[in-house]
């Protein structure tokens, strides 16, 4: 089947859902009545600084650390990367989806199924009956530079590459203290989290999701549920909600606070952390007259990175709970759901 853009779907004035956006009952997001507004953890980042009183770095080194194992998702505020700079990275994102669907599609990717290909893409179905998400995205490497190919960035608006460059430098710094954090939480060196997910050959890449208003949003999902594969994910949103987590057998939306940082936990610091720090499940829903969009930025090992729990952390009494591979042959083993 040839992708279909959601958003030229979204545009041509439907009035009902087609079917191969109707999720089944169970995964609808109506399907768990009143699902409450989770208050995910709210961290203060100024206080990591280096001329804070030691007390209070401890205080926010240990607020890290508990939304890290209790929840797998937090928001951190006073991070550091100016406001003006995410202003701007999601106006040109926006800018982006706003081109003629001719100009879009010379950035199309070459998505094969289960994958993520570098440029402009739209989720295929994985199986026959398999449910598409109301969704098109863009995707592209962003950091280090030496990854980077530029040819497969959104060419249009013309700061978008700017833009992103200045982004991923001010994010970098903010990926760099969550480590050290949840490192030091750890009890095993300060720079412990940041060499075993690769030291400075970490890798960051860009998704932009781009969740058209939808006609029946009740019965269809932007992005199902999953945990991303990731380190940590570092995502900003636009002001509409819409992303939401799992928690002890409910879904929870994640509430919005202008300017937050949203930090996942990935399925890479839960393995090398041997299951202390846990993979948030988490998906997105869509809104009826409201464009959503959110940026999350993936930050991963490289794909040669073996990837197992850490020595420090295991012994006769807590074994290694997960095998270690490269990121790579854990990438390869998720996308073709074949076990770890
Ligand atoms: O849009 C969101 O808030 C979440 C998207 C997401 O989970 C993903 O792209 O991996
Ligand atoms: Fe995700």
């Amino acid at each position: 089947m040839a992708a279909g853009r959601v958003q030229s779907i979204a545009g041509s004035g439907l009035q009902s859902l087609p079917p191969q956006f109707i999720r089944v009952p169970h995964e609808r997001p109506g399907a768990l009545k009143n699902s409450p507004s989770a208050r995910v953890p709210l961290i203060d980042l100024s206080n990591l600084g280096e001329d804070v009183p030691a007390h209070l770095r401890a205080k926010t080194v240990a607020e890290i650390g508990n939304a890290a194992e209790e929840w797998g998702l937090f928001q951190v505020v006073n991070h550091g990367v100016p406001e003006q700079l995410i202003r701007r990275l999601q106006e040109v994102g926006k800018e982006f989806f706003e081109l003629p669907q001719e100009e879009k599609e010379r950035h199309a990717n070459q998505a094969e199924e289960g994958t993520l290909k570098e440029g402009y893409g739209t989720k295929l179905a994985h199986n026959i009956d398999g449910k598409l998400g109301w969704n098109d995205y863009y995707f592209h490497m962003l950091w280090p530079p030496s990854v980077r190919n530029i040819q497969t960035w959104p060419k249009r608006p013309s700061a978008y590459a700017e833009v992103n460059e200045k982004y991923v430098v001010a994010l970098l710094a903010v990926m760099n203290k969550l480590l050290y954090a949840l490192s030091v939480n750890l009890g095993i060196g300060e720079n412990a989290l940041k060499e075993a997910m690769g030291g400075d050959d970490l890798e960051m890449e860009m998704k932009i999701n781009y969740y058209p208003p939808c006609p029946q949003p009740e019965l269809a999902l932007g992005v199902p549920p999953h945990t991303d594969m990731s380190a940590l994910t570092l995502l900003v949103p636009n002001e509409v909600p819409g992303l939401q987590l799992h928690k002890n057998g409910h879904w929870y939306d994640v509430n919005y606070v202008p300017n937050a940082i949203i930090v996942h936990i990935g399925d890479q610091i839960e393995i090398v952390s041997n299951g202390k720090y846990k993979a948030v499940l988490h998906r997105s829903v869509v809104s009826k007259d409201k464009l959503r969009m959110s940026w999350p930025v993936f930050c991963s090992p490289p794909a040669h990175k073996i990837v197992g729990p850490l020595k420090q952390l295991t012994n006769k009494e807590n074994p290694p709970l997960y095998n270690a591979k490269t990121y790579a042959e854990f990438k390869h083993r998720k996308l073709n759901k074949l076990e770890q």
